[in-house]
């Protein structure tokens, strides 16, 4: 029986090394690799450059490869994030905003927060009344002390990072600590054995690389999933119309800015504007829909915007970056599995494209088949898996955009037509005029966005479900008073305990965190 032996990955962004830590970390004996692993990337096409808002999940990965925390923010110039803050989504007023942080409302499990919210607090927003988090990046605090130790966190949070950086302190990571051998080499073409499994890749340098299990981490063009094997490809484009991004970095007007605790998503006429601080900059871009606006006009609103935030004028011209939004039909296909780009990507929003990359790697590790026999059970069970994940991604991301008030444009307009809203998350918003989104809306083990990620974005938007149907129980009120009493006496504590995101971070250069 054949067995598995050899891993060939293929690209270099931030999936291929994140795919290669993941793997060589778990298997390695005190003898040595178990399982070899190559990662292979061309000299030629550089990897996409952007992706810099991660998930919490991030951490748990870092760690699991052996990195430390103190050098991963020191050398990828990242910072803390504590969820999405949302501006001018529900209306272009510049004062409507709401706040999707990444910790549970208070109480969240045990009683009907959401019934005791619309019955007595109804004019306070959700988010603030039910989670402490707002009110901390409202102040720019991190989520931890400086006594905290590596990943270990006060309040749950991600990261965002230089996506430059990361991959070559991935590179280097996985190269010297973890013994994954790198190739720079350009793959020109494809050797497939009798049964139509990938037997080699052939490169420019190197001749042919042989593997027993090829990962497809090439980027939107998806060169063995897409390209050799035609696997087909879901566009997604008549239910979430971004497809270009204009991205830029800009410089803090002083070395002692505050660095932001959250990704603000700011709406626009034909899209949305993501701003990210880092320590030494801010990552900033327009994602827009091509059908609407025009590259000129997006470039606009983006300086307008820069302008309005305390950018210079006059910055540089952006960097323009086109996608299809839509994902494959599968991901894994005989040898070969694809992870990143070349399995999909719908749009930055909520940042979820490099958490379905930890999400495939983490399954790949743990269901790596032994043998070749094996490895056609493991692929259903991933496809399955994963095309749920993807199905839930686009029903979170175009929720986002269905309860919009906004009419000045076709974008907004199109947006809220019932054609271009999926089925279940048309079916989903009448279940949730009756009641709130629930674990029984989403009861698979790992889902990409919990219900109360859609209690945030529901309530955010300004959805009001019927008030006779928010709860059954009549002390539901009372109970959740209590929580939102604790909530606000947790706020005021750790507004007291904990320092800005820009002093830890300095304490972090300086000193570095303690070892758990
Ligand atoms: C505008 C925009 C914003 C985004 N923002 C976020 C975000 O905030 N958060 C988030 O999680 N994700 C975000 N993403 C997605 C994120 O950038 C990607 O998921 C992530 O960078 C992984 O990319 P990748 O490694 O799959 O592909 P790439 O970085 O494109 O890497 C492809 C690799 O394949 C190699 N390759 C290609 N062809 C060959 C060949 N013939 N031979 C050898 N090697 C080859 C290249 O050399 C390269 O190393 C964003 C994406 C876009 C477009």
């Amino acid at each position: 029986m054949a067995e598995i032996q050899h891993i060939l990955i293929v690209g270099g962004g931030s999936a291929g090394w994140l795919t290669a830590g993941v793997l060589a970390a778990e298997h390695r004996s005190r003898s040595g690799p178990t399982l070899r692993i190559t990662l292979l990337e061309s000299p030629n096409i550089g990897p996409i450059g952007v992706g810099e808002g991660t998930w919490p999940t991030m951490r748990d990965t870092l760690r699991s490869i052996g990195v430390t925390e103190t050098d991963f923010i020191r050398e990828c110039d990242a910072s803390f994030k504590q969820g999405s803050k949302f501006q001018q989504w529900v209306s272009n007023r510049q004062d409507d905003r709401y706040f999707h942080p990444f910790v549970l409302p208070h109480g969240y499990s045990e009683t009907n927060l959401v019934a005791g919210w619309l019955e007595r607090h109804a004019d306070v927003p959700f988010a603030d009344l039910v989670s402490f988090q707002p009110h901390l990046c409202a102040r720019d605090k991190a989520p931890k002390q400086v006594a905290t130790p590596e990943y270990a966190a006060v309040v749950n949070y991600a990261y965002h990072l230089d996506a430059g950086k990361f991959g070559l302190f991935l590179r280097k990571h996985c190269v010297e600590q973890l013994g994954v051998h790198h190739v720079l080499d350009h793959v020109i073409g494809i050797d497939t054995h009798d049964n139509g499994d990938i037997a080699s890749l052939q490169t420019k340098e190197n001749g042919a690389i042989a593997a027993d299990l090829f990962v497809d981490c090439s980027g939107m063009q998806s060169l063995l999933l897409g390209q050799h094997y035609g696997v087909p490809f879901k566009s997604q484009k008549h239910v979430l119309f971004n497809d270009s991004a204009l991205a830029i970095q800009v410089p803090y007007q002083n070395d002692d800015s505050p660095i932001g605790s959250q990704t603000v998503s700011t709406a626009q006429s034909n899209g949305w504007i993501w701003d990210i601080g880092l320590p030494t900059r801010r990552g900033i871009g327009h994602v827009y829909s091509s059908a609407h606006t025009s590259d000129e006009a997006a470039e606009r609103e983006l300086r307008t915007y820069i302008e309005r935030t305390g950018g210079q004028q006059g910055m540089p011209s952006p960097r323009k970056l086109t996608f299809n939004p839509g994902y494959r039909e599968k991901f894994w296909h005989r040898n070969c599995v694809a992870i990143g780009l070349s399995a999909g990507f719908i749009e930055p929003l909520e940042a979820s494209a490099l958490a379905l990359v930890e999400l495939s790697a983490a399954m790949l590790r743990d269901q790596m088949p032994a043998t070749r026999a094996a490895m056609d059970i493991v692929a259903r069970r991933f496809n399955d898996a994963f095309s749920y994940r993807w199905e839930r991604v686009i029903d979170f991301l175009k929720l986002h955009y269905v309860l919009t008030q906004r009419i000045d444009s076709d974008f907004w307009r199109d947006n809220c037509r019932p054609a271009s809203i999926p089925e279940r998350l048309q079916e989903q918003l009448t279940l949730w005029r009756h009641q709130p989104p629930s674990r029984y809306d989403f009861h698979r083990i790992e889902e990409v966005f919990p219900s109360a990620s859609y209690q945030y974005v529901l309530y955010g938007m300004g959805f009001r479900p019927d008030r006779a149907g928010a709860s059954r129980r009549t002390d539901d009120a009372d109970r959740a008073d209590g929580y939102f009493r604790e909530a606000a006496a947790l706020t005021s504590k750790m507004l007291a305990a904990l320092p800005t995101n820009r002093a830890l971070i300095d304490h972090i250069r300086r000193t570095g965190l303690s070892k758990i």
